[in-house]
C-alpha cells in the first residue's frame, strides 16, 4: 500500500491509490471542467508565462503566496473534494495526520512542459509540511536532489493514479523538479497542502 522510498526524511508512495478506470475518468474530467490558468512569473524584470498550466483550489482562508503574488484559491470542485477525503482517510490509516485545506493542480500538456527545482517551503505551510501528490496521466519522474549534497539525486516515477507523500523534513532537506523529457502525453498532478491561516498572507 504505502511503500517507503526514503526513511529520513520520509517519502512514501502508494502506486495505485486509484484504479486505472478511476484515474482515467478523473484525468479527463479535470482536463475538461477546470479553468486552467497560465500565469506569468516575473524574472529579472521580465514576465514569463510558466511552462505548464495550473490552478489553486481550497478553503477561502487558504491564501497562498507564489512568486511574490498572493492567490485566493478557487472553491473546491466536487471530484477533488472526494479525492481529498479519500486520500486523507488512507493517510490516517497509515498514522499520518493531514488536514489539507488547499491543492495546487498542475497540468503538463506533454513532456516539454515542466516545473523547475524548488522546495515547497513557503512560510504559510509551516516548518515541516506534509504534502501529498496525486498523479494522473503520463508517467513521469519527479527528480529529487539534496540541498546539502547528503547523497545522490534520484528519480521517483509517478504512475497514473499514484500517491506520493512528502513527509516532514522533505522540503527542508531536498528540492524536487519535474524536468522536461521526450515523453508524449498529458499529465495532471494535484499537490495537497495545509496552509496555516495565521501565516497566510492577508493581501
Ligand atoms: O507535478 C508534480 O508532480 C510536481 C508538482 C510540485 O512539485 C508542486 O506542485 O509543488
Ligand atoms: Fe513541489
Amino acid at each position: 500500500m504505502l511503500e517507503t522510498l526514503l526513511d529520513d526524511p520520509p517519502l512514501w508512495l502508494a502506486p495505485a491509490l486509484l484504479s486505472a478506470d478511476e484515474a482515467d475518468r478523473l484525468l479527463h474530467h479535470l482536463d475538461r471542467v477546470l479553468a486552467w490558468e497560465r500565469p506569468t512569473l516575473r524574472l529579472y524584470g521580465r514576465e514569463h508565462p510558466i511552462p505548464r498550466r495550473q490552478l489553486w483550489m481550497g478553503d477561502p482562508e487558504a491564501r497562498y503566496r507564489y512568486s511574490g503574488r498572493v492567490f485566493a484559491p478557487s472553491p473546491w470542485e466536487p471530484a477533488i473534494s472526494a479525492l481529498r477525503r479519500r486520500l486523507e482517510a488512507r493517510l490516517a490509516d497509515a498514522g499520518i495526520a493531514t488536514g489539507f485545506n488547499s491543492v495546487l493542480l498542475n497540468r503538463y500538456a506533454d513532456g516539454e512542459e515542466r516545473m523547475g527545482w524548488h522546495s515547497d517551503d513557503e512560510l504559510e505551510l509551516g516548518p515541516d509540511p506534509v504534502i501529498a501528490a496525486v498523479s494522473l496521466g503520463a508517467e513521469r519522474p519527479l527528480r529529487f536532489r539534496w540541498r546539502h549534497r547528503e547523497g545522490p539525486a534520484f528519480n521517483v516515477w509517478l504512475p497514473h493514479g499514484s500517491l506520493l507523500v512528502m513527509g516532514p523534513g522533505v522540503q527542508a532537506r531536498l528540492q524536487h523538479a519535474l524536468l522536461p523529457r521526450r515523453l508524449p502525453g498529458l499529465r495532471i498532478s494535484l499537490t495537497f497542502r495545509r496552509v496555516l491561516a495565521e501565516r497566510s498572507p492577508d493581501r
